[in-house]
């Protein structure tokens, strides 16, 4: 039984969920709240889990400490609002996503027309260590197993606009979400749209 996602998937990942490998879950497994997705050390994984969920995570904590302690019941009610929830917070999966997309498409968006082999090579490593290193590790190994299948297409700015729409569409199927017309990224990423509203 998978030990590190609880029982919905926000990530809806279909990622194989493994134990701990260190050694360090010698606690016994804690009950949170649905949508939850745990790190590979056993404890909620914030850059892995939605906003709501990770809310509710955190009014279920200071909920168990008040009723350990005296934390006042103000302090619960104000740590699960999001009307009153400051805006430089850790990255949760949403925020953490758009940010990168924003980073990923831009880089599409500047990539050179005809790139040079050595800009070419540049861009694989970055895309490999980008699965590799992506913060949500559920969203990270799916990524690195999507771009094993379909390789990084490296030899044009559009090539690899193109490629990286398709890959973010990928992710948007499996989270539900209406895919992106790929023949308008440039507009979107790069030039603006042709209706002059980003002007
Ligand atoms: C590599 C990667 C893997 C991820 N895996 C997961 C995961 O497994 N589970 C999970 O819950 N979240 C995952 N995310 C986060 C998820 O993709 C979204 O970023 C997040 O849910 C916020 O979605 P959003 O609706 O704000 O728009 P986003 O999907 O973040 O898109 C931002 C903007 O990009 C534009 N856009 C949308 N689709 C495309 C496209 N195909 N091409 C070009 N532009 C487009 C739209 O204008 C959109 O508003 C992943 C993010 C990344 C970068």
């Amino acid at each position: 039984m998978p030990t590190n996602v609880t029982d919905n998937d926000p990530a809806q990942s279909g990622a194989t969920a493994t134990a701990p490998v260190d050694g360090s879950a010698t606690e016994p497994p804690k009950k949170f709240p649905k949508g939850v997705v745990l790190g590979k050390d056993g404890k909620p994984c914030r850059s892995c889990t939605s906003f709501g969920a990770w809310a509710s995570q955190a009014k279920a904590t200071l909920k168990t400490s008040h009723d350990m302690s005296s934390t006042a019941p103000s302090t619960i009610a104000s740590a699960a609002t999001s009307s009153t929830r400051r805006t430089d917070c850790p990255a949760d999966v949403e925020t953490l996503g758009r940010s990168s997309w924003t980073l990923l498409h831009s880089i599409a968006a500047t990539y050179p027309p005809a790139p040079t082999p050595t800009e070419q090579n540049d861009l694989k490593s970055f895309m490999s260590l980008f699965a590799k290193l992506y913060p949500c590790w559920v969203c990270a190994e799916d990524f690195q197993q999507y771009i094993k299948k379909e390789e990084p297409k490296t030899g044009s700015r559009d090539e690899f606009g193109n490629w990286l729409c398709e890959a973010h569409n990928e992710v948007n199927r499996k989270l539900g979400k209406p895919t992106f017309d790929c023949s308008k990224w440039q507009e979107r990423w790069r030039t603006g749209w042709k209706d002059g509203s980003c002007d």
